[in-house]
């Protein structure tokens, strides 16, 4: 794939609680303005563990024997940064590696991760038919709010929607967003201060939303029952909306949500488009997503589950013609493979009602980020559901009542010890604890619970949910407390609460 461009990103995104702002990473985006294929992460892994720049330079020749490429014809790389205050010096040393190496690059500011992945897209089939976009914020901005603004042509004024931007950069996106949008979706932005330092996910984002089950507490005075609300996390990939019934008792809307509100809206324009024969609409969800979610959805079409990771949803939802994919922490969007948007385009439809979802259909295609999970473009494409479907918060949680349940970390000697198969839903090592679990789980009604080692912490996750919230606890906490008999790192530190 000779001269196309690549991009970085330079984000940690959500941090752990302990580290903060300071914390700070890397996203790399592939040709196609999609996630790093993964055969890629081991060389990153290398790069990032060369102590000295000897070995480094001896890693970088490797990648490049090993991977063929010419390196006389010149790379080229979009970049970006998120609001943390070391993104600056971080990106000051990207460029220094763009200048070693000759690569030739592009600065485009202080963005979100999918701005950037739109931007390496829109690069990348700049004058071809396939042409994403303008290749700029400006292009981002234009082609989501045009769709947005056809979807709702003629639909009753949505209300006012408050967005929590976490204190990172979703707040300058937010903001120009809601220039574009005019007054079709007005948007009132709390937790800006992208200035002010520790701020960042601090007590307010999406995944304190996730993790803590609660509404950020700036949003409190804000917030009045009824009106739903929604919060970015630090890179705006993620999105989590909420509401305040009357009695002012907080009730989530995660991504197990989004992707049941978004998946049957879809399968219903496929089908008033006539082209229920044509086009099969499924859906990826992990272990993790809510059993109550996945049986609403398997009523009424295909459900796959896979591994923990954006990366393994997408690609199981390329396999679809249309392939709605969401973790529980609100990360996902929906793909249409390249064959169902040739037969959109060239679809007669027979009435004006197909006609209309048609249309609809096509918008959708221009208002979802198919590059990767994008909580603005998610924000917008569910405002468009609420408002087709005159759905309120109360509504849309209504499709069904989510399992009570929780996660629960446990810390291991090694967590390598913990190998899964199907899907991460059941243990294959160490032998004999997944029966355990299994007979545990049998005793309690609607219960079911699975352990599998976290891929980006050093613990061992056990996830538990049951009819009951008291018996999801406890069920929790009891696998928690067989896990760690078995592998626990000191029986002397053995958490109290683990059964
Ligand atoms: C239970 C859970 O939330 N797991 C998260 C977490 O992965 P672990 O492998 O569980 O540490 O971080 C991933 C990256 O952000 C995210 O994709 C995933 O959903
Ligand atoms: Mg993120």
């Amino acid at each position: 794939m000779d001269g196309l461009t690549v991009g970085v990103m330079v984000t940690a995104s959500h941090n752990p609680d302990q580290l903060g702002e300071q914390d700070n990473g890397v996203k790399i985006v592939d040709p196609r303005g999609e996630m790093l294929e993964g055969s890629w992460e081991a060389h990153a892994t290398t790069l990032s563990n060369a102590a000295t720049t000897d070995e480094f330079i001896e890693a970088l020749e490797a990648v490049i024997s090993a991977s063929k490429i010419d390196i006389s014809k010149p790379g080229r790389v979009v970049y970006a940064r998120d609001t943390r205050p070391s993104g600056v010096e971080l990106v000051a040393a990207l460029e220094d590696g763009l200048a070693a190496l000759s690569a030739e690059g592009r600065n485009a500011g202080v963005t979100t991760t999918p701005i950037l992945h739109y931007l390496v897209k829109a690069i990348n089939t700049k004058n071809t038919p396939e042409s994403y976009g303008d290749d700029s914020e400006e292009g981002y901005f234009q082609k989501l709010s045009d769709a947005f603004k056809s979807l709702v042509t003629g639909r009753q004024p949505l209300e006012p929607l408050i967005i929590d931007c976490a204190n990172g950069v979703g707040a300058l996106a937010a903001n120009t967003l809601n220039q574009y949008l005019d007054k079709s979706l007005p948007l009132e932005l709390e937790n800006t201060a992208i200035s002010t330092p520790s701020s960042l996910n601090y007590a307010c984002g999406a995944d304190y939303v996730k993790t803590m089950q609660r509404l950020p507490p700036s949003l409190a005075d804000r917030l009045k029952p009824g009106q739903r609300a929604c919060s970015l996390d630090g890179d705006a990939d993620r999105l989590m909306y909420y509401y305040l019934d009357e009695r002012g008792i907080f009730h989530m809307l995660d991504g197990d949500k989004i992707a049941a509100l978004v998946a049957a809206f879809i399968v219903d324009l496929v089908k008033s488009a006539g082209l229920e024969n044509e086009v099969k609409v499924g859906v990826v969800q992990t272990a993790y997503a809510n059993g109550a979610s996945t049986k609403y959805l398997a009523g009424r079409l295909p459900v796959k589950c896979v591994a923990t990771g954006v990366k393994h949803l997408h690609h199981a939802a390329e396999h679809f013609n249309i392939g709605v994919y969401f973790e529980a922490n609100g990360h996902g969007t929906v793909l249409f493979s390249p064959s169902t948007q040739l037969k959109l385009a060239n679809h007669q439809p027979s009435t004006p009602a197909q006609s209309t979802a048609l249309k609809h259909l096509i918008n959708l295609t221009h208002l979802i980020n198919q590059t990767v999970g994008d909580a603005l473009s998610d924000m917008l494409l569910v405002e468009v559901v609420l408002s087709h479907k005159s759905y309120t918060g109360v509504e849309w949680d209504s499709l069904y009542v989510d399992l009570p349940n929780r996660l629960v970390k446990v810390v291991v000697g090694d967590r390598n010890a913990f190998r899964t198969e199907n899907a991460e839903r059941q243990l294959v090592s160490p032998p004999g604890l997944q029966s355990k679990i299994d007979e545990l789980a049998r005793r309690y009604d609607g219960g079911r619970s699975f352990v599998r080692p976290s891929g980006t912490e050093d613990v061992v996750r056990v996830y538990a949910e049951a009819v009951v919230r008291s018996q999801a606890d406890e069920l929790a906490f009891r696998v928690a407390g067989l896990v760690y008999d078995e592998a626990g790192a000191d029986p002397a530190e053995r958490p109290k609460e683990f059964l």
